[in-house]
C-alpha cells in the first residue's frame, strides 16, 4: 500500500509537471501570438503567396480592413508585416526611421543590386549614406551645366511632342515614344548624352527594361523559395535566366558608357553624373583618402540604380497620366484651360512655368496618388523592435503599402473619385497632404522626387497643350480598365491605344 501510495504520488508529481510544462508552453505561445499582428490564415509552408496574385497590392488593402493597420502575412517561411495606413507608416518609417530604414533580402533583390551595392537594395549602412548623399549632391552640383535637370526636362518635353506629332493623330501605343523621352533624361543627367529612336543601345534598353519587368512579375513567389528558379520544368528558371541576361545587357551598358568617359573625362567639362562621380574616385586616390564606397563596382551600381528605379517608375506614371487623360476625357479641358491661360500664344511649356500650373500639377498628383506606380516597398528592421506592442526580430520584412494609404477613407473623401482639387488650397495653391506618399516616407524615400515630379508635370503640360487625348478601343474589345494594370518594376496599365489630335495654340 505504501508502495502503492507512493507510486500514486509520483504520477501526481509527474501529471502535475506535464500540466505545468503545457501551461508554460501555452503561455509562452499566446504571448507570442500576442506580439505579433494579426493577420488571415496561412497555407502550410507557402503561407500566403497563392492569395496574393498578381493584384497583392489591392488583396494586401483587403486584408488591412478585416485585421487592422498593421497585419503579419507570410510569404514562404518568411514573417512579414504589412504597414496599411499614414498613421502605421508615421510611426513605424518616421519616429522609428533608423530601425525601420533596413531593405528586405529578397533574393530578387539580391541580383538586382550586385549582393546590395549601390543605393536602393543597399543595407542601412555607411556605404548606402554615402552613395545617397554623393548623388543628391551631384545633381545639385549639375544645375549649373549644360546637363541641368531642367534644361534637360525642356528639351525633351519638346521632342516627346513632335514624335507624337508624327502619328497624325491616328491610334497607337504611344509608350515607346515616352519611353524613348524618360529615358533620355535619365540619359542626358547621367552621361550627358540622349540617344535617337533608332539607335541600338535604346532599343536594347527597352527590350531589357521590357523583359525584367515582365519577369519580376512571373517570379514574385521564388523570392521565398530560391530553389524554385533552380527547377528546370517550372518556368521560374526561364524567367531568372531571361531577368539574368536583361541586368547583364544593362550592365554592359552602363559598363561601356564608364569606359568611354574614363577615356575622355575632363574636370572643366563635366557631363554629368558619372563624371562628377570618376573625378570623386580620382580624387580620392590622388590624394590617398579612403576610397569608402567610392569604387567602380559601387559607381556601376549606383548608375545602374538610378535607371532601375527613375527610368520603369517615371515612364508608369507618365502612362498613367496619358491612361487617365484618355479614360476620363473631361480632365482635358480643365488642365487645358491653365495652359492657355499661363502660356503664350506659340510658347513652348518649360520648368520654369511649374510654379504657375497649380492645375496641372494637382493633376499629376491626384493621378499619382489613384495609380500609385510603387504600391508596395520592402523596408526591414535593422535592429529588434517592439511596434504597439508587437515585438519584431532584427531583419522583419516590413511592407510599406502605399495603395493602402491612398485609398484610405480616413485620409481621403470618396478615395477612388478622381479630385484634383483635394491638392489645391483656399487660394488655389497646390497643398500636400502627409499621406499622398507615391515617393514613400521617411529615410528611404525616393531620391529622384523632385526630378519626377518637374518631368512628369513638364510632360504632361507639354502634352496637353499640344494634343487632345482620346482613347481608341479597336471594336469588340473592352475599354481598359485600372484593374488590368501589371505589377512589375512598377505598375504599369495594360498596353492601350490613343488618337493625339493636334491642338490650335
Ligand atoms: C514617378 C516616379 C517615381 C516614383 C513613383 C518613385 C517611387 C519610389 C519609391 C516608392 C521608393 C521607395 C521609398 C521608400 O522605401 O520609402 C523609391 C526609392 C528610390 N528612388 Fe524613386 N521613384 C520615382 C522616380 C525616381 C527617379 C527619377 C529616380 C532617380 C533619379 C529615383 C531613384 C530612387 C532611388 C535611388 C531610390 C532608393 C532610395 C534609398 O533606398 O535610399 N526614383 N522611389
Amino acid at each position: 500500500m505504501a508502495f502503492l501510495s507512493l507510486d500514486l504520488r509520483e504520477e501526481y508529481w509527474t501529471s502535475l509537471l506535464l500540466l505545468a510544462v503545457l501551461l508554460l508552453w501555452l503561455y509562452i505561445w499566446q504571448s507570442g501570438k500576442k506580439s505579433w499582428p494579426p493577420g488571415p490564415p496561412a497555407w502550410p509552408i507557402v503561407g500566403h503567396l497563392p492569395r496574393l496574385g498578381q493584384r497583392s497590392h489591392v488583396n494586401l488593402t483587403e486584408w488591412s480592413k478585416k485585421y487592422g493597420d498593421i497585419v503579419a502575412v507570410r510569404f514562404g517561411s518568411e514573417d512579414v508585416v504589412v504597414l496599411n495606413s499614414y498613421r502605421a507608416f508615421k510611426e513605424a518609417f518616421v519616429d522609428r526611421g533608423a530601425e525601420f530604414a533596413g531593405k528586405a533580402s529578397l533574393p530578387l533583390a539580391k541580383m538586382f543590386s550586385n549582393n546590395g551595392k549601390g543605393i536602393t537594395f543597399a543595407s542601412y549602412s555607411e556605404a548606402w549614406r554615402e552613395q545617397r548623399k554623393f548623388v543628391l549632391r551631384a545633381i545639385r552640383l549639375l544645375q549649373n551645366t549644360p546637363s541641368n535637370s531642367e534644361t534637360i526636362i525642356n528639351r525633351e518635353a519638346a521632342t516627346l511632342v513632335t514624335s507624337l506629332l508624327r502619328h497624325r493623330g491616328e491610334p497607337s501605343n504611344i509608350q515607346s515614344d515616352v519611353a524613348l523621352s524618360i529615358f533620355n533624361v535619365t540619359c542626358s543627367l547621367v552621361f550627358g548624352q540622349r540617344f535617337d529612336y533608332d539607335n541600338v543601345d535604346f532599343k536594347q534598353f527597352v527590350s531589357s527594361m521590357n523583359r525584367i519587368s515582365v519577369n519580376l512579375g512571373s517570379l514574385g513567389l521564388s523570392n521565398a523559395f530560391p530553389l524554385l528558379g533552380k527547377i528546370p520544368f517550372l518556368g521560374f528558371r526561364d524567367a531568372y535566366e531571361s531577368l539574368e541576361s536583361a541586368f547583364e545587357e544593362l550592365r554592359r551598358f552602363i559598363a561601356n558608357q564608364v569606359h568611354e568617359h574614363r577615356q575622355t573625362l575632363d574636370p572643366n567639362d563635366i557631363r554629368g553624373l558619372l563624371d562628377v562621380f570618376l573625378l570623386e574616385i580620382q580624387r580620392r586616390t590622388d590624394s590617398g583618402e579612403d576610397a569608402g564606397s567610392f569604387t567602380d563596382d559601387q559607381m556601376m551600381q549606383t548608375v545602374f540604380d538610378v535607371f532601375i528605379a527613375g527610368v520603369e517608375t517615371t515612364l508608369s506614371a507618365f502612362m498613367w497620366l496619358v491612361f487617365y487623360a484618355a479614360r476620363f476625357p473631361a480632365l482635358q479641358p480643365t488642365v487645358q484651360e491653365e495652359l492657355d491661360r499661363v502660356l503664350m500664344r506659340g510658347e513652348s511649356v518649360s520648368a520654369a512655368h511649374r510654379r504657375s500650373l497649380p492645375v496641372t500639377e494637382a493633376t499629376v498628383m491626384e493621378v499619382l496618388r489613384l495609380a500609385t506606380p510603387s504600391p508596395l516597398n520592402f523596408r526591414a528592421t535593422t535592429c529588434d523592435v517592439t511596434l504597439r506592442g508587437y515585438r519584431l526580430p532584427e531583419g522583419t520584412w516590413a511592407l510599406m503599402n502605399c495603395w493602402a494609404v491612398h485609398r484610405d477613407p480616413q485620409q481621403w473623401t470618396q478615395p477612388d473619385t478622381f479630385a484634383f482639387t483635394r491638392f489645391l488650397d483656399k487660394e488655389g495653391r497646390v497643398t500636400t497632404p502627409p499621406a499622398w506618399r507615391p515617393f514613400g516616407i521617411g529615410r528611404r524615400a525616393c531620391l529622384g522626387e523632385q526630378l519626377a515630379r518637374t518631368q512628369l508635370v513638364v510632360f504632361f503640360a507639354a502634352l496637353l497643350r499640344n494634343f487632345s487625348l482620346s482613347l481608341h478601343v479597336p471594336e469588340g474589345a473592352p475599354l481598359p480598365s485600372v484593374e488590368d494594370a501589371v505589377l512589375g518594376v512598377a505598375l504599369m496599365p495594360a498596353a492601350f491605344q490613343v488618337r493625339a489630335i493636334p491642338r490650335q495654340i
